[in-house]
């Protein structure tokens, strides 16, 4: 992608955003700043993973700062910042809280970058991604959520067990928005190519359906503090490693649609091939009428949630 080594700014030094630097330097993909509000978080985590440099084996530089300036020059910026849901939450109820700290941490870092490509983590994911590329005011293509990569990892794991089969030959896709109305795909889920349709009975796959649906809540539950954060965090490494080497891999992410699926003005999840010029072409699966539906019903629950969100945003 550059002549120098890649360089990512993870904006949020929580659970995700730590888990992510330490993937990102040492499996050698990129230099990373992390920056959070919190004083002296970044900095300790950076110190210890610097630390660790020598017994992992890898030289990549890691940076902690409280400083957007930092993060200046950056190739990719994965947007991590704002609060986890507890048990008993859904996703939305984060949206003002996040909505606000997604528009900050945005502005400052595109300003000091306005050439990387963002991710957004950061939940209610479709809603955050919208207001990211929002504010910062670039081509949609340079943004992007990242949540079907993860629904799509936990379909693949739950399949995986339930036949008792290597989770190298699963594979599985889950559309729409990430959330309760999220769309997994049994049609286009196969082990080795053999559609799991032909593999399991309806009863066991709505099972697994339904506990993908489930799955971010399931590990809040057990977690009591906060969601998941290392299948998370590798979900997010794939797609930073897709755009830093420009790999343009056909991944579930969460894109802006303009009329594509029959969706309009959204950052909803759909297949779309990522490379280092962020989302790339968007592939239009043929779907069922009521696969359709179903995307259509998740879209719609991301509509009203923006507009839950600017509301909330005009009114300070
Ligand atoms: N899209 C997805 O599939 C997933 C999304 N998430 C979401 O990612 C977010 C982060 O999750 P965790 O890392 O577990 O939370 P966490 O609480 O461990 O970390 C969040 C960090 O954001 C920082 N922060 C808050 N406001 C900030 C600001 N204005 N500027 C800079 N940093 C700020 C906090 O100080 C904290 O260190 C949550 O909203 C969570 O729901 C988590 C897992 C999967
Ligand atoms: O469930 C949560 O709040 C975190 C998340 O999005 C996930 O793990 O899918």
């Amino acid at each position: 992608m550059v002549d120098r080594s890649p360089l990512v700014s993870i904006v949020g030094a929580g659970k995700v955003g730590s888990t992510l630097a330490q993937r990102l330097i040492e499996k050698h993909l990129a230099d990373v700043v992390l920056v959070d509000i919190a004083v002296g978080l970044p900095q300790g985590i950076a110190l210890d993973l610097l630390e660790a440099r020598s017994l992992e084996g890898h030289d990549r530089h890691i940076c902690g700062t409280n400083d957007f300036a930092d993060t200046a020059g950056s190739d990719v910026i994965v947007i991590t910042a704002g609060l986890p849901r507890k048990p008993g939450m859904s996703r939305d109820d984060l949206i003002a809280t996040n909505a606000r700290i997604v528009v900050d941490v945005t502005r400052q870092a595109i300003a000091r970058s306005p050439e990387a490509i963002l991710i957004v983590v950061t939940n209610p994911l479709d809603v955050m991604a919208y207001l990211a590329w929002e504010t910062a005011g670039v081509p949609p293509q340079q943004v992007l959520g990242m949540a079907g990569g993860l629904d799509s990892a936990r379909l693949q794991t739950f399949i995986a067990l339930e036949l008792n089969v290597d989770v190298a030959e699963v594979s599985a896709l889950v559309l729409g928005g990430h959330g309760d109305l999220m769309v997994p795909l049994p049609r286009y889920c196969t082990v080795r190519g053999v559609p799991i349709t032909e593999l399991l009975d309806e009863a066991a796959i709505a099972r697994l359906v339904e506990r993908t649906r489930n799955g971010g809540a399931e590990i809040v539950q057990l977690l009591k503090t906060g969601g998941a954060f290392y299948a998370p965090a590798s979900a997010t490494y794939q797609m930073v490693e897709a755009i830093v080497h420009d790999r343009a891999r056909l991944m579930p992410a969460a894109t802006y649609l303009n009329g594509e699926y029959g969706i309009t003005d959204l950052f909803v999840g759909v297949p779309c091939f990522i490379d280092r010029r962020g989302a790339g072409k968007i592939h239009e699966l043929s779907l069922t009428a009521a696969e359709r539906h179903a995307l259509h019903t998740s879209a719609e629950s991301v509509r009203t949630n923006l507009a839950i969100a600017r509301a909330a945003l005009e009114n300070g």
